[in-house]
């Protein structure tokens, strides 16, 4: 029986603790933040995550997961799982400061796990640092291993169970071997490999599919210029399977707690290092551009937005999620607020309690959030919004019954049937 310590019951961490739970390992779960044990205790998750509730009742009532804010709590553990965050700063950079704590922590208490597993994103040679700074020490033997994580939000139980891999990083077999026993149940391939082409391989698969994103995001700009719809372009483009067809959505581009601060924090690393990472500078600025296209696009229609209704369907930064951490939705508000415009908005499911005070009226369905708007935006494909009765919308809206399709999942054709004026991403 192997116990595990998971340090963070955020995002990662708690999905990474329920489920090692559920494959029978005993493992205690440490977090800063007490009101957040709180909750967990009593079978509450802070966010929404589909089945992973269920998880954690399943741990606690089998009495395998446990929550405690006491690092001193895992000595003895042959397994210390790091799941901290490891937000941007203003310049791009990495916040290590999460990650430097658990590593003082870990020397204070004198833990000495056999084996310290990194699942956090850390900037590539970040762990080499670690382990000369903390874990250089002839009495201490503990082997750190990279193993970065490739979940989804919104997915993430199924993405845990169903990897398209596990990449491992470290200098010692048997440390290797331990962590690979971790993921019992699982099939999938192991890539072993020396610690910092692990980390290297988290920030470039990050890379890659946003450079996907915004590379389908430029070819939609140059439809609009030349005539042509994105919609069969990306279709017929991702069915080459060397292209493949995931992540060629055209739209008002990328957010996220993940590919934002991982696309900033590798340009941040490649100047730090002496290299001018031009693909991926442009990768970021495609994406940003993306948003104020589309209040480009609103003002085209509708002239000044000063004094204009616009409703916002949509806040969190894709479907199944409640989290709004650098969603598009709230960064085209904001444009919108700065140009006087009057915003209504309605989500779902967004956690508004993160929320910073916004000069916007959140309304309750999707109906009152597009009553009297002259236009409105479609920020998230949630299905609700899909299948909403398209023709009383229109009939709550005012002149020019505008609706820009953020996210390009409405029948163009039908919306215009319905009298809207129809705008969209990389389209006529
Ligand atoms: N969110 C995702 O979908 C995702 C997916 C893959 C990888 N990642 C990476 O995994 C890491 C964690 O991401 P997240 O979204 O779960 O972060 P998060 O910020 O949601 O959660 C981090 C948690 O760690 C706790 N914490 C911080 N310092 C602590 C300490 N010293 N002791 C105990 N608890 C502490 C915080 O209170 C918080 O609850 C990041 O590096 C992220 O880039 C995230
Ligand atoms: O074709 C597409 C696909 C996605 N997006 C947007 O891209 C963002 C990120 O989407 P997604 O990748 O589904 O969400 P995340 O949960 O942020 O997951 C990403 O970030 C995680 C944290 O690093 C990684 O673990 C995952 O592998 C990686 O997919 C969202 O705003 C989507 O709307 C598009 O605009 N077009």
């Amino acid at each position: 029986m192997k116990r595990i310590a998971v340090i963070g019951a955020g995002y990662v961490g708690l999905v990474a603790a329920c489920c090692l739970a559920k494959s029978k390992f005993e493992v205690i779960c440490i977090e800063r933040d007490q009101d957040k044990i709180n909750q967990l205790v009593k079978g509450i998750i802070p966010f929404y995550e589909e089945g992973l509730q269920e998880l954690l009742v399943a741990g606690l009532e089998s009495e395998r997961l446990k929550f405690s804010q006491n690092f001193a709590d895992c000595k003895g553990l042959e397994v210390l799982m790091v799941a901290v965050g490891t937000p941007s700063q203003v310049d791009g950079r990495v916040d290590l400061s999460q990650i430097y704590q658990v590593m003082r922590d870990i020397k204070h208490y004198d833990l000495r796990p056999k084996v310290l597993v990194m699942k956090s994103t850390v900037p590539p040679g970040l762990g080499e640092q670690l382990k000369k700074r903390f874990l250089a020490n002839s009495e201490c033997e503990t082997a750190y291993v990279s193993n970065p994580e490739f979940l989804r939000e919104g997915q993430a139980i199924k993405d845990w169970y169903f990897p398209d891999r596990i990449v491992l990083g470290g200098d010692f077999p048997k440390a290797l071997e331990l962590v690979e026993s971790l993921f019992i149940n699982i099939s999938a391939p192991v890539v072993k490999m020396d610690v910092t082409s692990a980390e290297m391989v988290k920030y470039a698969s990050n890379a890659f599919l946003a450079t996907k994103i915004s590379f389908i995001n430029e070819i939609g700009n140059l439809c609009e210029l030349v005539g042509a719809d994105i919609t069969p372009v990306a279709q017929a483009v991702g069915m080459d399977r060397r292209i493949g067809d995931q992540f060629l959505k055209a739209g008002l581009g990328y957010g996220g707690s993940c590919f934002p601060k991982d696309t900033r924090g590798l340009d941040f690393l490649s100047t730090l290092k002496g290299h001018t990472f031009n693909l991926l500078k442009a990768v970021i600025e495609v994406n940003t551009r993306q948003r104020i296209l589309a209040v480009r696009k609103l003002c085209n229609s509708l002239g000044s937005l000063h004094g204009k209704k616009i409703g916002v369907l949509g806040l969190t930064f894709k479907p199944d999620t409640d989290d709004i951490r650098e969603s598009p939705a709230l960064e085209i508000i904001k444009f919108l607020l700065d140009e006087g415009a009057q915003v209504t908005a309605y989500d779902p499911m967004a956690n508004i309690s993160k929320l910073n005070s916004m000069d916007f009226n959140l309304c309750l369905n999707a109906m009152s959030a597009a009553s009297g708007c002259h236009a409105l935006v479609l920020a998230t494909e949630w299905p609700e919004f899909i299948n909403l009765d398209w023709g009383a919308v229109q009939k709550e809206m005012r002149e020019p019954f505008l609706i820009l399709d953020g996210r390009n999942s409405l029948n163009a054709q039908n919306m215009s049937v319905l009298g809207f004026q129809y705008v969209g991403m990389g389209k006529l």
